[in-house]
């Protein structure tokens, strides 16, 4: 096939002479002038070539198409690094082509186009693409219609386009509707409209194979639907974990070459309801409380983080609980081993072929039961499980800067009720490169599976936080977005009429004056942001349940001599500490 497709030739770019060369796994081309000392090669991966068009073409700002015979241009993945940010920008690169005959412009394009699809079968012909009008600063459908449909269009994707009138009709029409013929499933919005599409999608296949998905013990069917995230919402963790900026073109061109990044989904189950999934916080006590409260100041757009942050760190909660978990095997990684999973990881790879060569391996990370559970209690300022590092503007390395995207492993992160000052520094550490474990309230465990249960009293606690109300009714949705009333909102999930035990009363109650007067005994837990409101559940990690259009992060090393060659550097990296 190499030989096949291989093509050398002089070819003009403007008015300067190239070698041209397409070995099948590259486009090179090198300025043919003997006496420029510093000439440069220009190397684009075939797997990066968005599209090759007849003729001297133009997309950006508006498409042009000046037909001359001897042309031909090259539309290609070209990369900057991003100074507020952790990964590589992409950019959609061009270069028209001069050939000396028509001929050999029609051979070149011939070989290019064959090339591409040889190298890279998973681009997709077909998406559904499903665009939240309102997420983040409400500007889903510019975003998708100026700087995403060109690049779809370009490279011969079409596209379903909806734009959501409510929550939840994207994971119902993933449920639901014929999805014959598509390849994969776009989202123009952020973590939450995420969050549908990915409960969707593994509905979908789980009941597509008759499997239960409620139940813990199931082992649940990979998604064969690809996910893009185009974001364009208020946190965009997921995108920024998996791709290392927040840019809707970079993530764009990773859905146009057809990217394949596995993703590991945490299930968490509350006795034998409803499953939720999620990929990057499932986080009781601060991270819970945060989210409640910012459901009251939705109209502040990204920025009700923030404030609620700070209101909830001034009321300075703990809980107590009990946290049980099954730890990872610790010889492949931990971690507190300072690593950085990136581009190509070679630990996500080695879970790869265990996943994937010995299905039947009853011994390995994906055997949730086996090994011994650990049992922790006492009073948290949080607990956090994240499957990924879950890094985001606010914390560029994130809650758990050493956690793998697709090892079939969670980071549990316990922070033991400390001071203002501690947890404050505990904090502030997420937003800088200091480690944010090394405190002595601070532990943190690689772990397959965790139950959290509610210390003394728990049953009762659980009980009224069921009552409260896990669902909102109509179509068993959990709650979000302020469909409930204000106070009850507040309530969700605590222990109505749950009294103090004398050790709450040792904890300073509410100061801020925006909430209530009492410190609640009960939290509630953040799913990806989303409320659960029942304190008791339990969590099972799923090695690469679902896969993106990403391949993870790429870090600056992967560039060499400009914006344009790029050198393979696909390891798993160490953390600048
Ligand atoms: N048309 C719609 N009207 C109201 N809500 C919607 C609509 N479409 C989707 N949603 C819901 O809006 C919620 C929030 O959307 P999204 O995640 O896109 O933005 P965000 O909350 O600003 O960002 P982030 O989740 O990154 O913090 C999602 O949970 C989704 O279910
Ligand atoms: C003194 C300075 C202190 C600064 C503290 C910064 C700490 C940042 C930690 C970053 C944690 C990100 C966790 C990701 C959560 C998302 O799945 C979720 C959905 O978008 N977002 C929230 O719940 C939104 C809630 C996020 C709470 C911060
Ligand atoms: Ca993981």
């Amino acid at each position: 096939m190499e030989t096949d497709l291989r093509l050398e030739s002089s070819l003009w770019v403007g008015n300067k002479r190239y070698l041209a060369v397409l070995t099948g796994w590259h486009l090179k081309w090198t300025e043919a002038e003997k006496k420029n000392p510093d000439k440069q090669t220009v190397s684009v991966p075939v797997a990066e070539v968005v599209g090759v068009e007849e003729g001297r073409v133009e997309i950006l700002p508006h498409k042009s198409v000046e037909d001359t015979d001897r042309d031909f241009t090259v539309f290609y993945v070209k990369r900057s690094s991003s100074r507020a940010s952790a990964g590589l920008l992409w950019r959609l690169g061009r270069t028209q082509f001069t050939c000396p005959s028509r001929v050999l412009r029609d051979q070149w394009i011939k070989n290019l186009r064959t090339a591409v699809k040889t190298h890279s079968p998973l681009r997709p012909h077909r998406l559904l693409v499903f665009i939240n009008p309102f997420g983040g600063k409400k500007k889903g459908r510019q975003i998708y219609h100026s700087l995403v449909a060109p690049l779809f269009e370009l490279a011969g994707i079409s596209s379903h386009v909806i734009v959501t009138e409510r929550a939840n009709q994207a994971r119902d029409h993933l449920l639901k509707k014929d999805l014959t013929g598509f390849d994969g499933v776009v989202c123009v919005g952020g973590d939450g409209m995420f969050s549908e599409i990915l409960h969707g999608v593994i509905g979908r296949t789980q009941q597509e194979a008759g499997l239960c998905e409620n139940d813990p013990a199931v082992t649940l069917q990979q998604c064969p639907l690809h996910i893009g995230i185009i974001p364009a919402g208020s946190t965009d963790c997921v995108c920024y974990a998996t791709v290392g900026v927040i840019d809707p073109v970079t993530s764009a061109l990773h859905v146009v070459i057809g990217d394949s990044q596995p993703l590991d989904v945490c299930s968490v189950h509350h006795g034998l309801g409803q499953v939720r999934y999620s990929v990057s916080l499932v986080g009781y006590g601060f991270y819970g409380d945060v989210l409640a409260e910012s459901e009251h100041h939705r109209w502040m757009g990204p920025f009700r983080y923030d404030y609620s942050g700070a209101v909830v760190f001034l009321s300075n909660r703990s809980y107590r609980g009990t946290v049980q978990y099954l730890p990872a095997d610790p010889l492949l990684s931990s971690p507190r081993d300072k690593t950085r999973c990136l581009s190509g990881c070679g630990v996500c790879a080695k879970s790869t072929e265990r996943l994937f060569t010995n299905t039947s391996d009853s011994g390995s990370q994906y055997s949730t039961y086996s090994g011994e559970w650990v049992s922790v209690d006492g009073r948290f300022k949080c607990v956090s499980l994240t499957c990924m590092s879950s890094s985001c503007a606010k914390s560029p390395l994130g809650l758990s800067p050493s956690a793998h995207l697709a090892d079939g492993t969670g980071d549990l992160i316990l922070v033991r009720d400390t001071n203002p000052l501690g947890f404050l520094k505990y904090l502030y550490r997420h937003t800088t490169t200091q480690d944010q474990f090394d405190l002595p309230f601070v532990e943190v465990h690689r772990v397959k599976a965790v139950r959290f249960s509610l210390a003394d009293g728990g049953e009762e606690a659980e009980d009224n936080a069921g009552l409260s109300g896990a669902m909102d009714g109509e179509d068993g949705a959990y709650i979000k977005n302020g469909k409930r009333s204000g106070s009850q909102q507040h309530l969700a999930g605590r222990a109505k009429g749950q009294t103090m035990t004398s050790e709450d009363k040792t904890v300073t109650p509410f100061m801020c004056g925006l909430c209530c007067s009492k410190a609640p005994a009960v939290s509630v837990w953040n799913c990806d942001g989303e409320i659960l409101p029942f304190p008791e559940i339990f969590c099972k990690i799923h090695g690469q349940l679902v896969c993106l259009y990403a391949r993870g992060i790429e870090d600056g090393a992967s560039l060499r001599d400009g914006t344009e060659e790029r050198v393979e550097c696909n390891r798993t990296c160490t953390l600048p500490r």
